[in-house]
């Protein structure tokens, strides 16, 4: 999916809403007796109009096993083409590894993107933006607290390290084949993760569960795209424990969307 479908597809929805896929068996209701399908399924079905685009976490998935790799397949192929995919798998190793890593989500899954840590630089990255038409989502300014250990930090009186890996990031990658991963958490930092890279979309989780401020999001971090996709995870999946969680899910993903939509009407220049 290219960024004009993507903001197409916003603007249609009025949402820029991540729905994150991370299915935990432990908290999934009871009735369904673990089967994270038939979850995954049934949340899709739930939300399918009110967000754009989807969130497997890979831990959840290779948790389960040989299973979990086909639960994972099988939801992105029930996804289907309208919705933007994301592995979210924080990948990157030397370039021959990555190679296959990117294989992975954009041949065996056949995602649109995939979340990539840009620690190892620009040769382990590049495997990934050689796919056209697919996505890399690179690890900037995270959501947790340990983003202060390293991120937050300067050497020798330069940028932080988040924002010297959006500068040279930017240098390998354009705005149609690249995204940042900035987190929610951090919303006090969107005007300047914004001027570093003004077309760039960012992939924002952090707001539920994690305290993330959507507003500030919003208000700092919009650009003409909008150039947001936020994911909420835990904040949908788990709204509801009973025979209704679909209902529930569909509730707190409309929750979102709504706030979205005011969003979209006040920051969309
Ligand atoms: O900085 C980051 C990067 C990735 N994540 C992932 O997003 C979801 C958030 O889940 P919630 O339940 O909505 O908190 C999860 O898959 C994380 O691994 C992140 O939180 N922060």
């Amino acid at each position: 999916m290219n960024r004009e479908a993507l903001f197409e597809q916003i603007q249609r929805k009025q949402s820029f809403l991540c729905v994150g896929l991370d299915a935990d068996p432990a908290k999934m209701p009871a009735h369904l007796n673990g089967d994270v399908l038939a979850f995954n399924k049934a949340i899709i079905d739930a939300t399918r109009d009110l967000c754009v685009a989807y969130k497997p976490n890979t831990a959840f998935y290779e948790a389960l096993g040989l299973d979990g790799m086909r639960i994972l397949k099988e939801t992105i192929d029930y996804i289907g083409d309208e919705h933007f995919t994301i592995v979210d798998a924080k990948r990157g190793d030397i370039g021959n590894t990555s190679r296959y890593y990117a294989s992975f989500a954009f041949n065996t899954l056949g995602a649109d993107s995939i979340t990539v840590a840009p620690y190892m630089g620009s040769d382990s990255v590049k495997p990934f933006l050689e796919y056209d038409g697919k996505w890399t989502i690179l690890l900037a300014l995270t959501s947790n607290k340990g983003s202060q250990d390293f991120q937050h930090a300067s050497q020798d009186g330069e940028q932080p390290l988040y924002a010297k890996v959006m500068t040279r990031a930017a240098e390998w990658g354009t705005a149609d084949q690249l995204m940042f991963v900035c987190g929610a958490t951090q919303a006090e930092k969107f005007a300047e993760l914004r001027a570093l890279t003004p077309d760039y979309f960012f992939l924002v989780p952090g707001i539920g569960a994690q305290g993330g401020d959507l507003e500030g999001v919003c208000k700092f971090g919009m650009n003409d795209h909008c150039g947001l996709l936020v994911n909420s995870s835990r904040g949908i999946l788990y709204a509801g424990d009973g025979e209704d969680f679909a209902d529930k899910s569909r509730a707190a993903a409309q929750d979102l969307q709504t706030k979205m939509a005011s969003a979209l009407k006040k920051y969309l220049p």
